[in-house]
């Protein structure tokens, strides 16, 4: 078991709160998946995240700058093959074609952190999203071999290799944001070391749904990590929050990537960079895929407010990031103002 899925067994969750709905039967949308507040599912959908060629020579700058005023941006040049995301991809709608019951092989147990089921988030909102993950952290054999006890092979070389692609991206990401906060090598080293991480990829889908208008995918959520790289298939959904405009549509774009900054980020940029709130609405019927990969330091690891100059004083306590995972296990929302000095 990964360091990161202890830090998670210590915060159990119900049965009814990893079951998804059986998607498969359902003909009109249950009560317990109708949201009260449809009529605020509105977007501004013709503003537009920044995008960042990472082949740029003015990479750290264009990072930063899209770190600091929106959170989240696109990148473009990523070095991930095409064809590597497609197999991903395809192995997810493979998965997520099984029948519920089959599904249901490779459920979560109450105190696991990987395997198939509800939004971790799900027991803070009173209405249920209409969504389905898998979660992986390394190799995902045991719950693939749950789902295929004859041919799980396929399904976890493809998951490990696109986690090792997704680490070296993320890798080199990390050194372009810490490098604009003018961190040096060495205490860029301390944070980002090749050896040393937390990850986890993340299968989302949101299923067929009769009346998308009435549904929430994901619930308005920053993510834990220290960054997220989110590829989304072909149809839109994702919307992030932006202050002073409201919520803007993140419509996906060929091979692009998204990428948006998680509250370890937040810490560790004293706030410079804050971390987006995002959320997933269903814009069609048809069903929705994405592929998201969280990475964060090792579990034991401290972050802290850092690259302060002597004028700026710290906004947050120094946090480990297992004690972290703790504190927003039990308030998703206001995890972040609890470590605030
Ligand atoms: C490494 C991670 C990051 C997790 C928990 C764990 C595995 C699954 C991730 C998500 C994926 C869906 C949104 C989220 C909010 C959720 O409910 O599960 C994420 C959460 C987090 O960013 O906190
Ligand atoms: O499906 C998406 O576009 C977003 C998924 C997401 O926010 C997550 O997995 O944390
Ligand atoms: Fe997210």
């Amino acid at each position: 078991m990964s360091a990161l899925s202890e830090a998670y067994r210590d915060h159990p969750l119900h049965l009814h709160h990893i079951i998804p709905l059986d998607f498969d039967s359902v003909r009109t949308v249950p009560d317990s998946h109708v949201w009260p507040t449809s009529h605020a599912f509105e977007s501004d959908d013709q503003l537009s995240i920044p995008t960042v060629d990472l082949m740029d020579p003015d990479a750290v700058k264009l990072v930063g700058h899209a770190c600091e005023t929106w959170g989240v941006f696109q990148v473009i040049n990523h070095g991930i093959p095409l064809d590597i995301i497609d197999e991903v991809e395809s192995e997810a709608r493979r998965l997520f074609s099984l029948p519920t019951g089959h599904k249901l092989k490779a459920l979560r147990s109450p105190g696991g952190a990987t395997g198939y089921g509800l939004a971790r988030i799900s027991p803070f909102f009173s209405k249920k999203m209409w969504h389905e993950g898998f979660t992986v952290m390394g190799s995902p054999v045991d719950h693939a071999r749950e789902l295929w006890p004859n041919d799980y092979q396929r399904f976890c070389d493809v998951m490990e290799d696109y986690q090792k692609k997704m680490k070296e991206l993320a890798i080199t990401l990390m050194h372009l944001i810490l490098k604009s906060l003018d961190l040096s090598e060495e205490e860029i080293s301390k944070v980002v070391s090749p050896g040393g991480a937390s990850t986890a990829l993340q299968l989302n889908s949101y299923p067929f749904c009769p009346d998308p208008s009435r549904v929430m995918g994901l619930a308005p959520h920053t993510d834990t990590s220290l960054l997220t790289i989110l590829y989304q298939s072909t149809i839109n959904g994702l919307e992030i929050f932006k202050d002073g405009v409201g919520w803007v549509l993140v419509s996906p774009t060929n091979g692009s990537l998204v990428v948006n900054v998680g509250d370890l980020l937040h810490i560790l940029s004293n706030a410079q960079f804050p971390s987006v709130l995002h959320r997933v609405v269903l814009k069609e019927k048809q069903q929705r895929l994405s592929l998201a990969y969280f990475y964060s330091p090792p579990t034991d690891f401290d972050v802290s407010p850092l690259a302060l100059n002597p004028a700026q004083i710290p906004l947050y306590r120094s946090v480990s990031v297992r004690e972290y995972i703790h504190i927003k296990a039990k308030n998703v929302e206001k995890a972040l103002s609890l470590i605030r000095i």
